[in-house]
C-alpha cells in the first residue's frame, strides 16, 4: 500500500480555446494542423464509433474495478501490462488511480491483450467489448492521422497512419479509474504530468473533469469533459517525425473530489524497429533535424527509465 501525502490540490479553470475537429468537415484538415502546432491537442467529433460500443466498455470497465481487490490483484499486476494500483510505472511515480495497461496484438486481427483473466468465460463480454473497442479507435487514430497529412499537404497520406496501423505496431490500451477523492479537502494527483510517448492518444472519457493540459505559455487548463467526443494527444514520437512542429503536450490528471473519472485511452505507437527521424517532406530548406535517429525500442527503453514527469526526448536531442 502506498501512502499519498502530498497536500490537496485546486483544479485548473477550463479552457474555452481547445480546437474541436469534426471529422465529417472537408476543411477540418488545416484546423488539426494548427492544433498540433498550437497545443498538441484537440477534441474529435464525428468520429464514427457507436456510442453503445463506448458505454459498453465504460460499463465493463466499471465492473472490473468494483470488484473486490482481492480479485482485481488476481490479475497480473502492471509490469508493464496488467493491473496497477497507485503505482505508474516502476521508478517510483505514485497517484489516485487504479488501471489496466493492455498490450494490443495485432494478428490476427488487433486485439487487446495477452492477459491470462481475459481468456475466462468470465470475462468473455469485457474481452469482447475490449476487442471491438481497440478495432474503433484505432480506425480514428487512422483517420485523424490521415488528416493530419492532408493538412501539412504530404504524400503519402497515410505516412503517419502506416506506422500505427502495421501489424508490428506497438500499441497500447489503458483504463484509468479515479477514485472520488472526498475527505482531502481538494483534489489530489491522479496522474502526474506528463508526455505521452508514442505517435498518437485518443482518449475518451466519463463525464467526470480532471484532465489539464499545459499552454505553450506554460499554464495550465482543465478540460470540459465530454463524454461523446475523444480527445487527441500528439505523442513524444510525432513531435519528432514533424521536427518539432507538433507538439507532444504535457498533460496530467487531478482526481475529482465529488466524483469519480474513467478514461480509456488508446496509445498508437510505432513498431519496435522503426526508426524515428524527422521526415525528410517536412523539411524546410536548409531546415536543421532536431533529433538524432533513433528507433522506437531504443526510445522506449529509454522511456521506461524515466519518471512520469522527466523530458524524455531531451537526449535525443541534437
Ligand atoms: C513512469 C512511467 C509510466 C510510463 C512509463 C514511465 O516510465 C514513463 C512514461 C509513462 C507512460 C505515459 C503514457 C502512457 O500512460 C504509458 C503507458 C506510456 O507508454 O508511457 C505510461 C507508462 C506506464 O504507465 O507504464
Ligand atoms: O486518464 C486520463 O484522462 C489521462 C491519463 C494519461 O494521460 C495517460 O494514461 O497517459
Ligand atoms: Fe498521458
Amino acid at each position: 500500500m502506498v501512502v499519498l501525502t502530498k497536500p490537496a490540490l485546486k483544479p485548473a479553470n477550463f479552457y474555452s480555446g481547445i480546437p474541436v475537429v469534426d471529422l465529417l468537415e472537408p476543411g477540418s484538415a488545416a484546423l488539426l494542423v494548427s492544433a498540433c502546432e498550437e497545443l498538441g491537442f484537440f477534441k474529435v467529433t464525428n468520429h464514427g464509433v457507436p456510442m453503445e460500443l463506448i458505454a459498453r466498455l465504460e460499463a465493463e470497465t466499471v465492473k472490473f474495478f468494483s470488484l473486490p481487490q482481492h480479485e482485481k490483484e488476481l490479475v497480473c499486476s502492471a509490469n508493464p501490462f496488467g493491473y496497477g494500483n497507485r503505482r505508474i510505472g516502476s521508478n517510483g511515480d505514485v497517484g489516485w488511480v487504479e488501471y489496466l495497461l493492455l498490450e494490443i496484438i495485432s494478428k490476427p486481427v488487433p486485439h487487446a491483450s495477452s492477459l491470462a483473466f481475459l481468456r475466462e468465460p468470465s470475462a468473455k463480454s469485457f474481452c469482447c467489448a475490449l476487442n471491438e473497442y481497440v478495432m474503433a479507435v484505432r480506425r480514428v487514430a487512422c483517420k485523424v492521422l490521415e488528416k493530419m497529412a492532408e493538412g501539412l499537404k504530404i504524400e503519402p497520406r497515410d505516412v503517419f497512419s502506416k506506422v500505427v496501423m502495421d501489424e508490428e505496431s506497438d500499441s497500447v490500451l489503458r483504463l484509468n479509474h479515479y477514485p472520488s477523492c472526498q475527505g482531502f479537502n481538494g483534489s489530489m494527483t491522479g496522474f502526474g504530468e506528463h508526455t505521452d510517448p508514442q505517435i498518437i492518444s485518443v482518449l475518451r472519457s466519463n463525464n467526470t473533469s480532471g484532465l489539464e493540459i499545459s499552454l505553450k505559455n506554460g499554464s495550465w487548463v482543465s478540460v470540459l469533459p465530454d463524454q461523446e467526443s475523444f480527445f487527441v494527444n500528439v505523442g513524444d514520437s510525432l513531435q519528432v517525425m514533424t521536427n518539432g512542429r507538433f507538439r507532444s503536450v504535457r498533460h496530467r490528471v487531478l482526481a475529482n473530489g465529488n466524483k469519480s473519472r474513467v478514461s480509456m485511452i488508446y496509445f498508437g505507437g510505432p513498431p519496435s524497429r522503426e526508426r524515428l527521424a524527422p521526415l525528410p517532406l517536412l523539411m524546410g530548406e536548409g531546415e536543421k533535424s532536431l533529433y538524432r535517429e533513433f528507433t522506437w525500442c531504443e526510445y522506449k527503453t529509454s522511456a521506461y527509465k524515466t519518471r512520469l514527469g522527466d523530458d524524455r526526448l531531451g537526449q535525443f536531442q541534437r
